[in-house]
This record gives structure tokens, C-alpha cells and sequence, in this order.
């Protein structure tokens, strides 16, 4: 190798649950200019699905293991960066133009940045350029009253993408654009249908600099460093599992978000039959839609199991359903459903899929049951 590398920059894409940030990624990258670009995605939950939807050729994405970014991944994200430097340094890799990271729809951006920003190893190898936070112009105002880290993501970007626009109203519209300028003047709001979100400058945002961010922002970072060094001095050693000392016995809930909310998976092996996935759906979104913060699933339905169907809820708003050309993986025609929720079992989700797909318990309403009287589900208030 002819000297050092030139030092990468790293873009990060973050937003809140089903903001769109796969969309417009998927947009970018249809971009030239994002060639030798790798994408770091992460997943909350333990199936993961995004890394079938993102249209990227398969040695390009690079998916980190169940957990929050800004929680149990984070050194997995400094072993990434690492471990790309290194097989670019040994010829094994092209060098890199840009590493794009997709967060979690829950990850606080402070942790994340200060990954990148605090490692000395990294910062010798990668710098960061900037952070573009999505923002779903329905759901937009509510999600940054209710959840701090939506707030967060919105307060670091240095560009704001607003998707969604059509599907808003222009009051929803202006109220959402007052509080993101409130929250982050200096952002320029980008509307996601227009050319410029999809090309690759959007990316190109120069040095990150906490200080033209409002105030707080230097602030989280310089906690984050403090939390670090803490965490370094504590937890040397030990799995990553074990940082936080709020988890429950549910591992996916290892982290530092509202202790009610939950991440948790279904996987089912057979089609289903179309009328039963609507039910489903339609008794979930009716009677949970405000506890459902995120849905997304890849379904084999029985009218065309070769096609799966992909499914999407952000809150109380379900995408129209999509049908894939095929099955990203062949080997692999499951259905998988990945929900988080807030306030809402998981024993409650499952009863439900099981009694629409035909694996009734003594002790379960079966499927036509709940299509005669919905109000038979358990713990369905109307
Ligand atoms: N109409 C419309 N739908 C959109 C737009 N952007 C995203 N969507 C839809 O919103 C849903 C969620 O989009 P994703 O791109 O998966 O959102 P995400 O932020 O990656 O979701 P998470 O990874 O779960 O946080 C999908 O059904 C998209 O098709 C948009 O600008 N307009």
C-alpha cells in the first residue's frame, strides 16, 4: 500500500420509527456517486428484516446484531469501523468513498456520534460529515412531544428530510415546521420527494460541528463522553449485555429506552391466508394502533407465497402493502414480523396471530370466533 488511507467520511442517517429512512437510503444509493459506499444498519429486534429491504448489493451493507446502536452495539460499531479500515488498509476491500450508518428508530444520536467522535482509533481513520435525521411529516410533532430521542435526532442533524409530505396535511405541515426550525434553526428542511433529497450531496454536510447545533447538543456529547469514560472504568471486560442495569428478562430491552417499551419477532412457516392477515392487522391497528410504534414484516401469503408481501405500520399509520418480485432470500420463505411496542404485551400479539393463523389454544378464541364478534379477543376494549 502506497502510504495512508485518506481518512473516510461517515454520514449518519437516523430518524424516528418508520420516519423512511431505508427509503430514502435506498434512493441514495441508486446514486453514483454513493459507489464504495458501505452501509452499517442496525436493528431492534432479533429478526431482522431490514437488511432485505435495503436494495444495496449484499457485500456492501453490513448488518450489526440485535440490540439498539446507542446501546448494546455500540462497540460492535467501533469494531466495524475498525475491521473496514483494516481490510482496506490490506488490499482485501476497495478504499471506501463514505460509510453511511442507519441507526435505530429508538437510538439516542448523542452515543452514536460520540462513538465515531471520541475513539482515538477511529478518529484517525474516519471522520464524521454529518447527520441527516428523517422526519415522517404525520407523525413528526407528536413522535418529538412523546419521545425524547426523536427530539434528539431532530436537535444534531445537519439536514432535516421530511417525508410523507403529501400524505399530511398543510396546517400538520407548518406546525412541524415551526418546532423543527424551533428546535434546530439552522438545518435546512429538505422536502424527501424532491431530487435533491435522493442525490448524494445530501450527505456531503462538511465537518460535523456540534457548536452550530442549539446548546444542548454540545451538552448530550459532553455526557456521552463522561458515560464512556464511567462505562470504560466499569465494565472493562464484560459482555455487552450487562451495561445497563434497568434490562429485564427480556433481552431485547437491554437498553436505555422507556422500560414498557418492547421489541419482539414472529416467525411463522406456512402462508397465510390473505383474510387472516387483514384481520389480524386490521384488530391490531384498531384496538393497539397508539401502543404500536413500529410493525414491519415480510409475509408469505397463500394467494402467492412465491411474492412475499411487505408490510409496514408506523403508529396508527399502515403503508400500503408492498409485493416483493421475490423472495430476497430463497432459502429462507418465512414470514417475519418484527413489532415494537409501548405498553402492549407480547403474549397479547401472539395470541392474536396464532388464533388468525389457525393455531387455536383451548383457552383462545379461533379465527372465525374473532371474525363473528371481535370483541371476543382478550383484552380488546372497543
Ligand atoms: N407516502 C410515503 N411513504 C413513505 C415515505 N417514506 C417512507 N414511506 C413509507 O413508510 C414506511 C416506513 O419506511 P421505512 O423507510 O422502512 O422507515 P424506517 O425509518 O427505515 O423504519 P425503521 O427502520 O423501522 O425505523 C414504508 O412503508 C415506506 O414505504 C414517503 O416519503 N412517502
Amino acid at each position: 500500500m502506497n502510504g495512508p488511507l485518506p481518512v473516510v467520511p461517515v454520514s449518519i442517517l437516523t430518524g424516528f420509527l418508520g420516519a423512511g429512512k431505508t427509503t430514502l437510503l435506498n434512493r441514495l444509493l441508486k446514486d453514483p456517486d454513493l459507489a464504495d459506499t458501505a452501509v452499517i444498519i442496525n436493528e431492534f429486534g432479533d429478526v431482522s428484516i431490514d437488511h432485505l429491504l435495503v436494495e444495496a448489493s449484499s457485500d456492501g451493507v453490513i448488518e450489526l446484531s440485535d440490540g439498539c446502536l446507542c446501546c448494546t452495539v455500540r462497540g460492535e460499531l467501533v469494531d466495524t469501523l475498525a475491521d473496514l479500515m483494516d481490510r482496506m488498509q490490506t488490499g482485501r476491500i476497495k478504499p471506501l468513498r463514505r460509510v453511511v450508518i442507519e441507526t435505530t428508530g429508538l437510538a439516542d444520536p448523542a452515543p452514536v456520534l460520540q462513538s465515531v467522535l471520541g475513539n482515538p482509533v477511529i478518529a484517525q481513520n474516519f471522520r464524521l460529515d454529518g447527520v441527516v435525521t428523517v422526519v415522517d411529516a404525520v407523525n413528526g410533532l407528536q413522535t418529538i412531544a412523546n419521545h425524547v430521542e426523536a427530539l434528539k435526532q431532530v436537535a444534531v442533524a445537519d439536514r432535516l428530510v421530511i417525508s410523507k409530505t403529501k400524505l399530511a396535511n398543510e396546517a400538520e405541515r407548518d406546525a412541524l415546521f415551526e418546532r423543527l426550525k424551533d428546535l434546530n434553526p439552522r438545518a435546512p428542511l429538505i422536502d424527501g420527494d424532491t431530487d435533491e433529497a435522493g442525490r448524494a450531496d445530501l450527505f456531503a454536510c462538511g465537518l460535523y460541528d456540534a457548536s452550530t447545533k442549539v446548546a444542548d447538543v454540545g451538552r448530550w456529547l459532553q455526557d456521552e463522553a463522561h458515560a464512556d469514560h464511567d462505562h470504560h472504568d466499569h465494565d472493562h471486560g464484560h459482555d455487552h449485555d450487562h451495561h445497563h442495569g434497568h434490562h429485564d428478562h427480556h433481552h431485547h430491552d437491554v437498553t436505555r429506552h422507556g422500560s414498557d417499551i418492547r421489541s419482539f419477532s414472529i416467525v411463522h412457516d406456512r402462508p397465510i391466508e390473505p383474510m387472516a392477515l387483514e384481520m389480524f392487522i386490521d384488530l391490531l391497528r384498531s384496538a393497539h394502533g397508539d401502543k404500536l410504534l413500529r410493525m414491519k414484516a415480510v409475509v408469505s401469503v397463500a394467494d402467492n407465497p412465491e411474492r412475499p408481501l411487505v408490510l409496514h405500520g408506523v403508529q396508527t399509520v399502515f403503508h400500503a402493502p408492498e409485493r416483493l418480485a421475490a423472495w430476497p432470500d430463497p432459502a429462507d420463505q418465512r414470514t417475519r414480523m418484527v413489532l415494537i411496542t409501548k405498553g402492549l404485551e407480547e403474549a397479547f400479539v401472539r395470541d392474536l396471530f396464532d388464533a388468525f393463523t389457525g393455531k387455536p389454544r383451548i383457552d383462545r378464541p379461533d379465527a372465525q370466533a374473532l371474525s363473528d364478534n371481535p370483541l371476543a379477543v382478550p383484552g380488546v376494549k372497543f
